[in-house]
């Protein structure tokens, strides 16, 4: 959704009514926020261990490459420590980009359901590295049993994990802005604890935003939609919200809602829409049929198109403990299984629905 990683390509407005209606409040917690972050950006500069990441670490195997860095478990070499070092070539990360993701990672603190960062940034000749606490059972995409879902209890407790983690970035005047199954770890083959990942597109409340390249399921209406100033759109929590509406929705139903959020270019979008404005339940989509009408209130209010009446995250507490699926018989095991039926899942954007 950027033009380049962790650079701050988009501008921030400083006065309150350049800023696409948020409020003084709204403003001041990003401001506070950007602030707190250039000061962490600064003193982590002067802190780097200028190495080698094979004179201190010793790699054990790869943990999972991104589009932008590459993840090894390893061990330090004097310690014996187990962690997970993330790599980020010079060639394709500035070194602001770099301290920003490294620094937005140590300013979550700890958070449970958040992978802890260990504090420690290195330059070597050719990257930059920073170590966290590995998560060593891979990430969401490859539980969701396509078609399917995840078992029930097992969505609800990804759903209360992630709302929970999300709620604390929020209230340190950030937003995610990447949730997606592949940024969710996993922490135990039941799935009984999962830890949100990959800080590298996580900014400030406030901040301008456009979108760069085609919107995906997880993408807010607001971001495809002109922005309301120049620069872009202010981002807010709302976009979080939106994203962890579509992640439950595949969680509880193995489909993605839509493939974009753009009713004159996708049918599954425009159907939602007609429903969503009607609350007729004759007009339910089909991919919505197995799901329970307190899912449907729940989905419905974080999938809210006006991010002002959007449900916040912290909705998902008043919905746990009661059924989300009409039948569980269906999705009784968690396993981290290969695609069944390609194409006709949430692993990939073109599915098909049923
Ligand atoms: N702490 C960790 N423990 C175990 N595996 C991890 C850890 N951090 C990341 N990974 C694995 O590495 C993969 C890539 O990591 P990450 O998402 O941080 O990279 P990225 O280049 O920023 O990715 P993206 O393309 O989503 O922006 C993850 O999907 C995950 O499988």
């Amino acid at each position: 959704m950027e033009a380049a990683h962790g650079e701050h390509t988009e501008s921030r407005e400083e006065e309150e009514e350049g800023l696409g209606g948020l409020t003084a409040e709204e403003l001041r917690q990003g401001q506070e926020a950007a602030l707190a972050l250039e000061a962490r950006m600064a003193l982590s500069a002067q802190s780097l261990v200028r190495a080698e990441v094979d004179e201190l670490y010793e790699h054990v195997r790869a943990l999972g490459q991104g589009r932008f860095g590459r993840v090894w478990l390893v061990t330090h070499r004097q310690e014996g420590t187990v962690l997970a070092l993330k790599q980020l070539p010079k060639a394709s990360t500035t070194l602001r980009g770099f301290l920003y993701e490294f620094c937005v990672g140590l300013s979550l603190g700890s958070h449970a359901a958040i992978v802890a960062a260990c504090g420690v940034g290195l330059e070597s000749a050719d990257s930059y590295s920073f170590l966290t606490e590995p998560v060593l059972h891979g990430d969401l995409i490859g539980y969701i049993r396509p078609k399917v879902g995840l078992p029930q209890a097992a969505a609800q407790r990804c759903a209360a994990q992630l709302a929970s983690a999300l709620e604390h970035i929020h209230s340190l005047g950030l937003v995610y802005r990447d949730l997606k199954p592949e940024n969710v770890l996993v922490c135990d083959p039941d799935c009984r604890q999962v830890k949100l990942a990959d800080f590298g597109h996580t900014r400030p409340r406030g901040t301008l935003l456009r979108l760069a390249g085609a919107p995906i399921p997880y993408t807010a209406p607001e971001l495809c939609a002109p922005p309301p100033l120049p620069e872009g759109l202010p981002i807010q929590p709302a976009l979080d919200a939106w994203a962890l509406g579509v992640l439950l929705f595949c969680l509880l139903t193995g489909y993605f809602p839509w493939d974009q959020p753009l009713a004159e270019a996708d049918p599954f979008y425009e159907d939602f829409i007609v429903w969503q404005a009607s609350g007729q339940p004759d007009h339910r989509p089909r991919p919505w049929f197995g799901l329970t009408p307190t899912a449907d209130t729940l989905l419905l209010g974080l999938l809210e198109p006006q991010p002002r009446r959007r449900s916040p995250v912290s909705s998902v507490r008043g919905f746990l403990g009661r059924p989300w699926r009409q039948r569980e018989g269906e999705a009784e095991e968690v396993y981290p299984g290969e695609d069944e039926d390609s194409g006709q899942d949430c692993r990939g954007r073109t599915f098909q629905r049923p």
